[in-house]
């Protein structure tokens, strides 16, 4: 009898065009550009496929191929009809939950930062037109119709929160000055062009959801001439970083568990733990092992949704203690203008040395950890990759070279690794 995998690999490979570029880490990945046709010659995983390409063979994810729609648009179509790439039903069936609503109002950095900005810029807000895009419960629009007098504040909500944030609106006795509008803000139509376009859009390592998109439209559509945007600009910072516990945890765990050595298990904890990000770390000052560097500045003025496909940077660390390189921390930080003369601006910041907040830190570990010493140097580049079908998923690949600074070694590392954010 033969067994399923049997099967597969008998099977002829099927063709399949990539969706956007991939650079493979490691001796076994295969690196492509979008458009490349690889024939695929088993799946393994629903993840990894095993693939061909110009007669080499390699692992690739499954994420970035789709098979070819001159052969395959029926099917293509039926997918199209089923899957929504923005994943609205389930995005915005969370947001109509309280579940995220109170880990948001909860965390108290985060929004007493939206109410610093408003208080402190209450008197420019006076008789002022304002858009709270994606208003949740309305926390924003509630804080600009007390602390300050605009002349309307039009908070629009597409989760079904905003039948409660009606409610809540009127509890509060903010009727006449907040009108909820209960939609995409893509779809809505307003009476009037705003003054000032404010929403709480990021996401994890700043991009991932990519409401930042609705947000760009939004200020196309409905920003006036010299209008203002909160945040006003937005910066995503990278540090090297040691991770001992969160090592110890899911890799060195298995080297000697209970007197047995499990080491053949460490392939499959690397791809099973390390190959997408760790949401939620806690890094301490103390685990970074070089100044962290912001290696993305956004400018919500003039950035453009296409600018969103693919965010490239690089990096330069000069590393400032000896220890081990367990991998990348990233987090960012928001800054709102003032309105004020002379009035400072306030600033949103979820890096270790500030208040933890909800989103905490990213975490990319590497596939296997390397002992740096002062002075040596990490560059390298980052690159932000937008999902092409999921659009509110994206890859973060890193590349870096680590030059030692001793003299007796000519040592320089060199790595690759792709990270999907989840897709
Ligand atoms: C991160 S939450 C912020 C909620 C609220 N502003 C706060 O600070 O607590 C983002 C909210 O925006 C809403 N949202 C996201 N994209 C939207 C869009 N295109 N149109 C309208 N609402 C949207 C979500 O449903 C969610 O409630």
């Amino acid at each position: 009898m033969q067994t399923e995998k049997e099967d597969e690999d008998d099977a002829s490979p099927e063709e399949y065009v990539a969706l956007s570029s991939f650079t493979g880490s490691g001796s076994d990945q295969l690196s492509f550009h979008s458009g490349d046709r690889l024939l695929v010659h088993a799946k393994p995983s629903s993840e990894w496929w095993w693939a061909e390409l110009h007669e080499v063979i390699g692992y690739v994810p499954a994420r970035y191929l789709r098979q070819d729609a001159a052969e395959d648009e029926d099917d293509e179509e039926e997918e199209e009809e089923e899957e929504d790439p923005w994943q609205d039903e389930e995005y915005f069936g969370s947001y109509g939950t309280l579940r995220l609503h109170l880990e948001m109002l909860s965390d108290k950095s985060r929004t007493e930062a939206y109410r610093q900005v408003i208080l402190s810029n209450s008197a420019s807000l006076r008789n002022k037109v304002v858009m709270d895009l994606g208003c949740g419960t309305g926390i924003i629009s509630l804080f600009c119709a007390q602390l300050a007098q605009p002349s309307v504040v039009y908070a629009v909500e597409a989760s079904s929160m905003s039948e409660y944030t009606r409610q809540l609106v009127k509890q509060n006795g903010c009727e006449e000055v907040i009108t909820v509008l209960q939609g995409r803000a893509e779809e809505l139509e307003l009476p009037e062009r705003v003054d000032i376009l404010v929403s709480e859009w990021m996401g994890n390592c700043l991009l991932f959801e990519f409401m930042v998109e609705s947000v760009l439209l939004a200020r196309d559509r409905w920003l006036r001439e010299g209008g203002v945007m909160w945040p006003s600009s937005a910066a995503l910072t990278l540090v090297p970083c040691q991770a001992h516990s969160y090592y110890a945890e899911k890799m060195a765990f298995w080297e000697r568990p209970y007197g047995l050595d499990f080491t053949p298990l460490q392939p499959l904890a690397q791809q099973e733990f390390f190959t997408k990000p760790k949401f939620s770390h806690l890094i301490e000052p103390d685990d970074c092992l070089a100044a962290p560097c912001n290696v993305i500045c956004l400018d919500m003025y003039t950035l453009q949704v296409k600018d969103l496909e693919e965010i490239k940077a690089q990096f330069h660390f000069c590393v400032e203690k000896s220890g081990v390189f367990h991998g990348f921390t990233a987090w960012f930080t928001v800054h709102f203008e003032s309105l004020e003369t002379g009035g400072a601006a306030v600033e949103l910041n979820t890096g270790p040395n500030s208040e933890p907040t909800h989103w905490k830190q990213t975490l990319f570990m590497l596939d296997r950890p390397v002992s740096v010493y002062t002075g040596d140097s990490i560059r390298g580049t980052i690159v932000l990759r937008r999902n092409p079908v999921w659009r509110r998923h994206m890859t973060v690949t890193m590349h870096w070279n680590i030059n030692s600074s001793t003299e007796d070694t000519d040592n320089c590392q060199v790595g690759t690794k792709t990270f999907p954010m989840w897709r």
